[in-house]
């Protein structure tokens, strides 16, 4: 019988029958444990940096000022966890709204890499990104718009694509 990650047959001798022990946590049931449907999933976000994001420097702004404006390309993002909430905001807007689509906005407005790729992830397991955002992306249906999740990196709008 295929076992989610973790967990392994042992054998009772009090009882004389098998039962699931979860290597990991310790936990041990007389149930196969449930295959999780949702152990895999995938996810784009637009990530909205500020001052104190562990990164607070992106690619957009070493181009974006530099492109459309006479300003130096500056190093460092400063702007505040409430204006990048404010700004978010606004794109979650349009995004419910239909006017914009997340990969879209993501691509131009995104302060991860993953801009390039319309602000899309690939697949992740749980254990791979920071919590809030791992909690929020699997508690996220299929095509549904998370709201505004804070994680040490910013503020993220999720899609859940698979
Ligand atoms: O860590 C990365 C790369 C993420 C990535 C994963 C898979 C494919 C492409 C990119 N970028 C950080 C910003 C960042 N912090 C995050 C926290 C959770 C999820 C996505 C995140 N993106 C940054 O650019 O500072």
């Amino acid at each position: 019988m295929e076992l989610p990650q973790n967990w392994e047959v042992r054998h009772s001798r009090t009882y004389s029958k098998d039962y699931y022990f979860n290597t990991l946590t310790k936990e041990s049931r007389w149930d196969p444990p449930p295959m999780g449907e949702n152990e895999r999933i995938r996810a784009s976000h637009l990530l909205i940096k500020h001052k104190d994001s562990r990164r607070p420097s992106s690619w957009k702004e070493m181009l974006t000022p530099h492109l459309f404006s006479l300003s130096l390309p500056q190093e460092k993002i400063l702007r505040t966890k409430e204006e990048a909430l404010e700004i978010l905001k606004r794109h979650q807007k349009r995004i419910e709204t239909g006017e914009t689509t997340l990969s879209a906005a993501a691509t131009t407005e995104s302060d991860c890499s993953s801009a390039r790729r319309g602000g899309d992830l690939g697949h992740f397991e749980r254990g791979q990104m920071q919590k809030p955002f791992e909690d929020a992306a699997f508690a996220l249906e299929v095509g549904q718009l998370s709201e505004p999740v804070f994680t040490d990196s910013g503020v993220h709008l999720i899609l859940r694509t698979a």
